[in-house]
């Protein structure tokens, strides 16, 4: 497994902010702009953990910001308390209790509307200040008399009031930010986050809570915008209510634009640029109101060229000057050795029985409007069976087959798996006993490595549906190295563990898709089409794959290559027009006159008879 040189972005982040107050006052800085410059890259640090990891785009971290900042700032002005660190860390718990209201709320839905939802949580969160809670913010006039930042350590205060100590203060929390969102996104948790912005559909399907994670994270992004509203506080020496209006949201959303989402780092490089050249046309410049025109055009010129933003941009480099000498030679897509070359080696979860039927339908029907996708099927799968199922386009296969992993409900009809009745289940828990699928069109995490993709797959198995572990190391986690590369193996990929999916040849990737649904252990596997779009070649290697894979596990497979299916299977079950037709041993089903008649037709009976 590669690894990082440990501390490496931490060591060079703290010697950046040694430097930054000695180089940045000579290139126009004001002591002021530095200072909201780590306070907006922190908050962005939060926000984008939400975005940039998980495409979670919220609008919503005004109302964070706004009520973290309030919170403190109304401790440290209208009542006894004197910590201004007590006060903004009790802020910051504040904001994640907000955050945890309001994401149980905007994480019922995705997409542009969850978007939505936060633009109008933010403007009722403005209202709300301005009018009925004004008794405790101040309204339109805010709060002013915070105290400078102290460090109150009962026999000992530190006070923070020259700009070099208000500097070392909020540098400090800045480092303290990003490293514990460094140990975030190297965690388990980080990596399923990634897999929900790539496609969170298919981290369900490997048995991942997803809603719990986004949850999660939706706090973490609440707790650092209400962390960095009390340093506003702070700063000011008052809280302004505009911390509350759209147009904080809107900042902290173009800043990690302009620096690049997904790094951690863009945020600060965004806010940079951001504030640098607010402060640049307007007091050396002198543009007057048109200011904020030229500050757009420079924004869409800055996404429009730097698609991955400053930080993204800084890192293509660094890769082309460091990297490239010392990158290995693109490996060739090596073919499957023969079936007896390797043994199957990823184990499959335990079951409550060991013989008899692993999977029983009955009366399985699926109903779309007046289209009746699956009608009345009963279907059993005996442990350690390779079931064939076939059938014309349209006949069913696929919609049976997201019935049985629970992706769809069944408009009628039972399912029950390893002893237990799974209907209605969720595809989580169904994943987590032991029950997945392959699916026909890749569903793969295409903007991360094959060994990510793995590693994704062997958590939801090793870890169950859900854990925030967000401290702990990917490399601590027990077996899961071992997993991940046994399952290469058996795919044939280890050569290709750390390419990004997006370089793998197609058959690589149909190797992966099998490889993913491999790594969460299945005892009943389903395979989707695994040959389609196939070459000949690659067909014959990939099912001398899946008889490796057979070993000790239950496989149900749909093909439309029937030769390579009769080979593989011992009971072929034959789907038409949504029911089930006939089933029988592969030459039963050739020599079915029903079969050739209503299935294959005179030409294709002739092909595999
Ligand atoms: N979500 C849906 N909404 C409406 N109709 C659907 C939906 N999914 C499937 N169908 C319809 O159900 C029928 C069965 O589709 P299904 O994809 O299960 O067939 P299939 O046998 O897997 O086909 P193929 O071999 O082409 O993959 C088709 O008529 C299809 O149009």
């Amino acid at each position: 497994m590669t690894r990082q040189r440990p501390f490496l972005v931490e060591t060079l982040t703290l010697i950046a902010l040694v430097l930054a107050p000695f180089v940045l006052p000579h290139l126009g800085f004001s002591p002021a702009t530095i200072n909201r410059i780590l306070i907006w890259g922190l908050v962005g640090i939060g926000f984008d953990l939400l975005f940039g990891y998980t495409g979670l785009l919220s609008f919503g971290q005004s109302a964070f910001f706004g009520s973290g900042g309030m919170f403190a700032a109304y401790l440290l002005t209208q009542t006894s308390f004197t910590n201004t660190i007590a006060a903004i860390l009790l802020g910051t718990v504040f904001a994640g209790a907000i955050g945890y209201v309001i994401g149980l709320i905007a994480l019922r839905r995705t997409g542009i509307y969850f978007a939505m939802i936060t633009v109008a949580i933010a403007e009722v969160f403005f209202f709300v200040e301005f009018n009925p809670l004004s008794e405790f913010t101040g309204g339109e006039n805010g709060l002013p008399g915070v105290p400078q930042p102290n460090l109150d350590l009962g026999f000992f205060n530190i006070e923070f009031t020259s700009n070099m100590a208000m500097y070392v203060f909020f540098a400090f929390w800045y480092f303290v930010a990003i490293v514990i969102a460094l140990r975030i996104v190297r965690s388990p948790f980080g990596l399923v986050l990634r897999a929900i912005r790539e496609n969170p559909m298919r981290a369900e399907a490997l048995g991942h809570n997803i809603h719990s994670y986004k949850l999660v994270v939706f706090i973490i992004a609440a707790m650092y915008a209400g962390f960095g509203g009390g340093l506003l506080g702070l700063m000011q020496g008052f809280m302004p209510p505009d911390a509350f209006m759209f147009h904080t949201s809107g900042e902290i959303v173009m800043q990690t634009a302009i620096g690049g989402a997904g790094t951690l780092f863009g945020p600060l490089l965004g806010a940079l640029v951001w504030l640098y050249l607010s402060d640049f046309f307007q007091t050396v410049l002198n543009l007057g109101a048109s200011w904020r025109l030229v500050l757009g055009i420079v924004f869409v010129l800055l996404v429009v060229f730097l698609r991955r933003g400053l930080a993204g941009a800084i890192a293509d480099l660094y890769h082309m000057a460091f990297k490239r000498k010392s990158q290995p030679a693109p490996v060739a897509s090596a073919p499957v050795p023969a079936v007896t070359a390797r043994p199957a080696v990823v184990a499959s979860k335990a079951t409550v029985s060991k013989s008899g039927p692993i999977l029983q339908a009955t009366g399985l029907t699926k109903r779309y409007g007046g289209l009746f996708a699956n009608s009345d099927i009963d279907f059993t799968v005996n442990h350690g069976e390779i079931r064939g199922i076939i059938g014309p386009n349209g006949a069913g296969k696929s919609t049976f087959f997201k019935m049985l992993t629970c992706e769809v409900e069944p408009t009628a009809g039972r399912i029950v798996f390893d002893g237990k009745d799974i209907t209605g289940m969720s595809v989580i828990d169904a994943c987590q006993m032991g029950l997945t699928k392959s699916y026909q069109i890749n569903q793969l995490f295409e903007k991360l490595t094959v060994r990510q993709n793995l590693m994704i797959a062997a958590l939801g198995e090793l870890r169950g549906k859900f854990k925030a572990d967000l401290f702990r190391s990917l490399h601590k986690v027990p077996k899961l190295g071992r997993l991940v590369e046994q399952t290469a193996q058996l795919v044939n990929l280890t050569q290709r563990l750390d390419s990004p999916v997006s370089e793998l040849a197609y058959g690589e990737k149909r190797r992966l898709e099998i490889g993913l649904a491999l790594a969460t252990s299945p005892s009943l596997l389903l395979l989707d089409e695994p040959l389609a779009g196939m070459s000949p070649q690659e067909r014959v290697e990939t099912v001398a794959l899946l008889k490796s894979i057979a070993h000790g596990r239950t496989l149900v497979v749909i093909d439309h290559d029937m030769d390579a299916l009769f080979e593989l299977v011992e009971k072929v079950t034959v789907l038409q027009e949504g029911r089930l037709l006939v089933e029988g041993t592969p030459d039963e089903i050739k020599a079915n006159p029903m079969v050739q008649e209503a299935y294959l037709g005179g030409v294709y009976g002739e092909e595999i008879v």
